[in-house]
């Protein structure tokens, strides 16, 4: 049984000041995970620390630089930022390794995402993969942004996933009406109440998120911080997406 959970960057950063973790998210985070007893793989998302760089190197999913100087800003920026996230898995005493997608991953020209990793065996072995958003080759583009919900979407699929976790900094996804829906099962029905994100983000806020959990086949759930316990405990907290 193999969980992936993402921990959004609206969870772990100050989504409003450029590279400002949320310390007290990111340790209770860390602690929820602690409690896991499934193969768990972790991916984050870029938060403070990737969109503000790439927002200003202009460098997206889909808008691709050469700029090596602003395409290492992003990287590196993400890295340190996974730096930080394997540091409060550590003092929480699980087992967690870093992957770096940069060095592991790449597009097409059309855009198709590869993504080659050991996190297979590294699972096997009884670690935590740990996958940072970040920037990544892109055939005829340069780099493009490959995001942290793009990386759950393939490695649910490579790795046959049990279940998918995004946790954001929302209790779940929301109606129009501000109320928090329990189940989305199409794109269409929900997507007058999509939005973006309410921060810098070069990713597609919520509307990318829910477009790219109908597409998988394991069942996903957005949620809050508060839901992260139950969620590791095998609940379906927040919202149902498929
Ligand atoms: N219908 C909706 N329900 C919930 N959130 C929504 C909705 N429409 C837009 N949003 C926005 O989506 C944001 C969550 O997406 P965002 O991409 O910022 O999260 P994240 O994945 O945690 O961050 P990151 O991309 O940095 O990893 C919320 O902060 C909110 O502003
Ligand atoms: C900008 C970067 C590198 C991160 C994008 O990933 P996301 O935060 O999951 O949308």
């Amino acid at each position: 049984m193999t969980l992936i959970l993402k921990l959004g960057g609206s969870v772990i950063t100050d989504k409003q000041r450029p590279e400002t973790l949320d310390e007290e998210h990111l340790a209770r985070a860390a602690a929820a995970i602690a409690e896991h007893d499934e193969e768990l793989v972790l991916v984050h998302g870029g938060g403070s620390f990737g969109h503000h760089h790439a927002s200003e190197h202009g460098i997206s999913s889909e808008a691709g630089s050469h700029d090596v100087t602003g395409a290492f800003a992003v990287h590196d920026a993400m890295r340190r930022l996974n730096d930080a996230v394997l540091a409060a898995l550590h003092e929480r005493d699980v087992p967690a390794l870093p992957i770096h997608p940069l060095s592991a991953a790449a597009r097409d020209g059309d855009g198709e995402l590869s993504l080659s990793t050991p996190v297979e065996t590294m699972l096997s072995e009884g670690f935590v993969p740990t996958v940072q958003a970040d920037v990544i080759a892109h055939t005829g583009a340069g780099v493009t942004v490959v995001s942290g919900d793009e990386l759950v979407v393939e490695l649910a699929e490579q790795l046959d996933a049990e279940r998918v976790g995004l946790c954001a900094g929302v209790p779940g996804v929301f109606d129009e009406e501000g109320k928090v829906i329990d189940r989305i099962e199409s794109f269409a029905a929900v997507q007058e109440a999509l939005g973006g994100s309410d921060a810098t983000d070069v990713t597609g806020g919520m509307a990318a998120k829910v477009r790219a959990l109908l597409d998988m086949d394991a069942p996903a759930s957005v949620f809050g911080l508060d839901g992260l316990e139950g969620f590791i405990d095998g609940e379906s907290p927040g919202t149902r997406v498929g």
